[in-house]
């Protein structure tokens, strides 16, 4: 099919908003792109309407600039709504899919390459995977037989990230730009490990505020496979929907929990440090600067156990009220937590195992990691148990320091593992951003 993208449907001079990542990743974005709320009215159109809700970090662009790559839109055609509007960028610094809020709807997918396939078709397949990238986060067609899925909708805040397991190296001959990093997570006591869903060559992370958006992205990664890659695994993920709370919150589990109110922040000093390769390291090839480290972990949560305990007995297994995510030494929710205090009897009053308590980085030498989760429900089993919990994605400049660190941590008695089961579980080396005319990993495959 002939290449459908229009790109003069932009609107000629929309300016793109640059957000700070801090209010990208918390969700505190201003509805203007962060201009006055009178600032400039262009054709009639506020800038309010033409901007949209600048709720997906990075760069955006508007309601009137955010449709193009589709024909047919009528010349008086009511803008897209702030949600189908919000467009993240696909180059930049660090790789989209890691800064910007939790989308409604993820997909990951692992691939293996395929016994014929070396470095270069692997090389072929990230410049291809890339240029499909930026063209649908961008609100465009694919390049060769888009499928229509996406017609009439907006980018709905789509990244699309890209990684490479450990059996990518040996794969490609390229042992010797294989991060240590990569090394094998340690088995931990609590896995039940299905390892055909786990790990992989390449990995792709998909996520969307728009199902149909999503899904479209899936089958357009999977198409430009080709022969060149077959998909090992694949999963799928959901949060709550951006606009269904009156002022944006933390996400819930589906445990009921709210989660993600740890997380660190941009502003924090050590955030960089913390989240990403520096471009000098030590430890890691140079193709690794300004990446990180995803850790994949699908963790059932065994809900009818779970559902069993009373609100109070679920709030000691995390150390925090169910309904505010407050701790339970008082406060609201981003009150410090008092590991010390007890109550009348002298008992602590956030449990000693409560998972709140001994993930914090202060009980674990430093270990912090940026969680970014999906959760998933993959139906109902024979027994009437559902098949639902967590996508944990975690990502850090170090795994072994962030990740592996507080996972044995967990593993050594946390109130919480009595609940979930770890199943599947994944490592992936997730090169820095592509800048203008390069795709992503081309600093590995090319280097
Ligand atoms: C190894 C890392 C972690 C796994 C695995 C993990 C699983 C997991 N967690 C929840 C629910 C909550 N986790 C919370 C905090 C929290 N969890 C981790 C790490 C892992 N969690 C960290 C590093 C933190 C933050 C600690 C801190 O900095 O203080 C919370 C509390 C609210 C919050 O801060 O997000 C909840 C709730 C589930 C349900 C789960 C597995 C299914
Ligand atoms: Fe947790």
């Amino acid at each position: 099919m002939a290449d459908q993208s229009i790109p003069e449907a932009r609107t000629p001079g929309t300016p793109q908003i640059p957000q700070t990542p801090e209010k990208a990743l918390n969700g505190e974005t201003a509805l203007n792109g962060g201009l006055p709320e009178s600032a400039s009215h262009k054709d009639g159109i506020s800038r309010r309407r033409l901007l949209g809700t600048a709720g997906a970090g990075g760069l955006m662009l508007g309601a009137a600039g955010g449709a193009v790559g589709y024909a047919a839109r009528p010349a008086e055609a009511t803008p897209l709504t702030s949600l189908g509007a919000d467009q993240v960028m696909f180059h930049g610094k660090h790789q989209p899919g890691i800064l910007q809020p939790l989308q409604a709807r993820g997909h990951v997918v692992a691939f293996d390459l395929t016994a014929g396939a070396g470095r270069k078709e692997a090389a072929a397949l990230l410049r291809r995977w890339s240029e499909t990238a930026q063209r649908l986060m961008a609100g465009e067609a694919a390049k060769q037989d888009d499928t229509d899925v996406a017609r009439d909708a907006g980018p709905a805040a789509l990244t699309i990230t890209f990684g490479f397991g450990h059996s990518f190296f040996a794969r490609t001959g390229l042992e010797k730009q294989r991060p240590v990093s990569l090394d094998p997570l340690p088995d931990f006591s609590s896995d039940q490990l299905d390892k055909a869903r786990s790990n992989g060559d390449l990995w792709v992370q998909i996520g969307a505020n728009d199902a149909l958006v999503a899904f479209h992205a899936l089958r357009a990664i999977q198409k430009d496979a080709g022969q060149a890659a077959k998909v090992r695994w694949q999963m799928n993920g959901f949060n709550r929907s951006p606009g269904a709370t009156a002022h944006p919150m933390t996400a819930r589990n589906l445990m009921g929990q709210m989660d993600g109110t740890r997380n660190p922040k941009p502003t924090d000093a050590d955030f960089d440090q913390r989240i990403f390769v520096p471009e000098s390291s030590a430890k890691d090839p140079a193709w690794m600067a300004d990446g990180s480290y995803a850790v994949v972990r699908r963790i059932r949560m065994l809900l009818d156990d779970w559902e069993q305990l009373s609100v109070k007995e679920q709030e000691d297994v995390i150390g925090r009220h169910k309904s505010d995510g407050a701790p339970l030494s008082g406060g609201t929710e981003t009150t410090e937590m008092d590991l010390e205090k007890t109550d009348k009897a002298g008992n602590l009053v956030v449990p000693l195992n409560a998972h709140a308590r001994i993930t914090r980085p202060d009980q674990n030498g430093g270990a912090a990691m940026l969680r970014r989760p999906f959760s998933y429900h993959d139906g109902i089993d024979a027994d009437g148990v559902p098949d639902a919990g967590l996508l944990f994605i975690c990502w850090q400049a170090d795994p072994l320091r962030g990740f592996v660190t507080v996972q044995r941590k967990l593993d050594r008695g946390d109130a919480l593992s009595k609940f979930i089961r770890h199943e599947a579980s994944g490592l992936f080396a997730v090169p820095g951003g592509a800048t203008e005319g390069e795709y992503v990993g081309q600093r590995l495959l090319e280097g």
